[in-house]
């Protein structure tokens, strides 16, 4: 069954139709990358497959669960175990460690201090951030931040993983590293990833491309046919519009 499977998805904030009638379907262990012009509603979207907005209309199922159904008593550990949120700039508790911060979902789910601590560290090791474990998150570098965010949103092995403009504190190279990592989660972790990008490079490394225009979801062109996230076919060098959504 796929993961997500968003149909009819019709929402307002503000007196403002932000998506109207959008669908979109994310098979598990897929890579899809939202992109569409700033306000468009991408955060928004990701809001109503976290069952944190509630649609005037539509359905948004993941994993099987009506997101708009939960009850609030139960939408927060249906959260908790099914959903890895990876925000701009981290979001990490500053004053707490790497570790601590990585912990701490797993601490929250009823876990013991040694597993999850123990699986903490595990991860931080495996995404490259070991050394880093134990220092508080405000005196770690952007990529860092964003790799400690990373082993958080994974702590409790949810299926899917969000991740909103991950790579938009970040510069080139960061961005280039952090992209590495956040691409390769379904097929070293089997998640599924949706990430919500203005940069069309990082959405190059999904396995699909959506963008999110006039409230409606479109699939944007594959692969093939261009030359990669920094030219296309006909004008290398220039980045094609379509594929970056904007
Ligand atoms: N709680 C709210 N109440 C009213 N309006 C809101 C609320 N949250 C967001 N908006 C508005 O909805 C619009 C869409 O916001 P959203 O953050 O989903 O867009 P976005 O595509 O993610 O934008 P960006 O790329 O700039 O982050 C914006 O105009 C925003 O000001």
């Amino acid at each position: 069954a796929p993961t997500v499977v968003v149909s009819g998805l019709t929402c307002e904030l503000g007196g403002r139709a932000l998506l109207r009638e959008a669908r979109m379907t994310v098979r598990a262990g897929e890579s899809v990358a939202v992109t569409g012009p700033s306000g468009s509603g991408k955060s928004t979207l990701l809001a109503c497959l976290a069952g944190l907005h509630r649609p005037r209309a539509g359905t948004v199922r993941v994993c099987g669960t009506d997101t708009a159904a939960l009850r609030p008593a139960k939408a927060a550990a249906w959260r908790l175990n099914t959903l890895g949120f990876v925000y701009q700039f981290g979001e990490l508790l500053p004053e707490l460690s790497a570790a601590e911060n990585t912990a701490l979902p797993l601490l929250i789910a009823g876990k013991g201090r040694r597993e999850a601590y123990g699986t903490a560290q595990r991860l931080l090791r495996e995404l490259g951030v070991g050394a880093v474990a134990d220092a508080p998150a405000n005196v770690l570098s952007g990529g860092e931040r964003q790799r400690v965010a990373v082993a958080r949103a994974l702590s409790t092995r949810p299926p899917l993983i969000l991740a909103d403009e991950p790579t938009g504190a970040l510069d080139e190279h960061a961005t280039d590293d952090v992209c590495a990592l956040l691409f390769g989660l379904p097929a070293q972790y089997g998640c599924t990833l949706v990430v919500v990008t203005h940069n069309p490079v990082v959405a190059f490394h999904a396995d699909r491309r959506l963008v999110l225009r006039d409230g409606a979801l479109h699939e944007v062109g594959d692969h093939s046919g261009t030359t990669g996230p920094t030219g296309t076919a006909d004008h290398p060098g220039t980045i094609d519009p379509t594929a970056a959504g904007t």
